[in-house]
């Protein structure tokens, strides 16, 4: 008779763990005594109890050992959103979670957490108190979020009680924090350009943005939330700060914190939409002989004019989750965390 060991309920996989909330969710896990592997692309730092294991998720051979033993995976793992290349998106995104999937099954993984995004019902227009019944964006901005679509789709149909695989997806917003390598360092270099004089639109629009703490603790409730009996099985859940704030605000406080001017003059959000599609199209018109990569893409003019906040009390009362960290503290911890990003250092 084999008698088949079942792996420790503490040990969990996280993939996509050297990036920016991946390693803030390792060192939440291991202070919760979870033991943790990282699979990953690259290797960005180094810590006591954590097995790194290096290769491309779009490789099953190479994922079968992080998950060996372990119950539990987080999925985090994605192309940055500039990268704007339709391929890798969906090589990664699509068939590549496809692969997670069967590896899961593959190596008796009982849960998946997957990092999904609130962007995927996003389609450059107002979204006030959006909850997750929401249809998934029919037009979406860019091939990040379709493939990001694909991805949810994929992990939350892979939810089977019978096969012993169970899924849920969590769906945060514009997450900020220490060691983020995009929204804080972009801001940055446009201050740093001159390019943060504008106000995009009147100035009011709310959007969520969320600490990469409260993120980690969404993920870490749903996790283990996560049993057959439970209602949260192969459902999407939001994960925000709770605490829309207006774009130009949020924008205004982290650049005055680092000693830049906060933008003043305000540009016709229309007007700054059609120059940034013009921009696009002339990009892409003009990629086979000049590359340049425009500071404000279509995308980002749509996120920095429209309202995009999320209604996050599925999470609240499926969860039991509430913000760890306020808004007004995550950004202050924020700005002291990036002292080589001030003003004239
Ligand atoms: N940063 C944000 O504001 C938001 C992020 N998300 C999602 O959160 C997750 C984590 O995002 P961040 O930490 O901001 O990104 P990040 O770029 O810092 O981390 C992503 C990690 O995935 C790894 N990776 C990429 N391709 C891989 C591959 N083929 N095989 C193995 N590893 C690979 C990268 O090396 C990187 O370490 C992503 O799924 C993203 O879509 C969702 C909503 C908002
Ligand atoms: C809420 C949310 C999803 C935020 C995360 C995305 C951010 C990384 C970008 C969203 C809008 C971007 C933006 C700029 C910088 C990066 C973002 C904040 C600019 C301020 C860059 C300089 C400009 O010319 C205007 C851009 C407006 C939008």
């Amino acid at each position: 008779m084999t008698t088949r060991v079942r792996p420790s309920t503490k040990r969990c996989a996280v993939i996509g763990g050297s990036g920016f909330l991946g390693r803030h969710l390792v060192e939440k896990l291991l202070d919760r005594g979870y033991s943790v592997s990282v699979f990953d692309i690259r290797q960005s730092y180094e810590l006591p109890g954590v097995a790194f294991h290096l290769g491309d998720l779009c490789d099953k051979q190479a994922l079968l050992p992080a998950m060996k033993d372990v119950s539990l995976v987080f999925h985090c793992a994605s192309p940055a959103p500039a990268s704007d290349d339709r391929g890798l998106f969906e090589r990664v995104n699509i068939q590549g979670t496809r692969i997670v999937i069967q590896a899961c099954i593959e190596a008796g993984v009982q849960k998946l957490v997957l990092t999904s995004s609130a962007s995927v019902v996003f389609e450059g227009t107002d979204i006030k108190n959006g909850r997750e019944d929401l249809p998934y964006a029919k037009k979406p901005i860019d091939y990040y979020t379709e493939t990001k679509i694909q991805q949810e789709k994929l992990v939350l149909e892979a939810c089977d009680k019978e096969k012993g695989l169970l899924t849920v997806a969590i769906r945060p917003h514009g997450i900020f924090g220490p060691r983020d390598p995009q929204l804080v360092p972009i801001l940055v270099d446009a201050a740093r350009r001159g390019k943060m004089k504008f106000i995009i639109g009147d100035g009011t629009n709310l959007v969520d943005f969320t600490f990469v703490e409260n993120v980690v603790h969404g993920h870490i409730l749903a996790a283990e939330r996560l049993r057959p009996d439970s209602p949260i099985c192969g459902k999407p859940y939001h994960i925000t700060n709770d605490e829309p704030v207006k774009f130009w605000d949020f924008m205004s406080d982290v650049l005055v914190g680092l000693g830049y001017a906060a933008p003043r003059y305000h540009l016709p959000y229309a007007l700054v939409y059609g120059l940034a599609l013009l921009l696009w199209l002339l990009a892409l018109i003009l990629r086979p002989l000049v590359s340049f990569k425009p500071t404000f893409t279509p995308m980002r003019v749509a996120l920095a004019g429209t309202h995009h906040y999320y209604n996050c009390e599925r999470a609240k009362q499926d969860l039991g989750y509430k913000p760890v960290v306020s808004l007004k503290d995550g950004i202050a911890r924020t700005v002291q965390s990036y002292p080589h990003l001030r003003q004239g250092a």
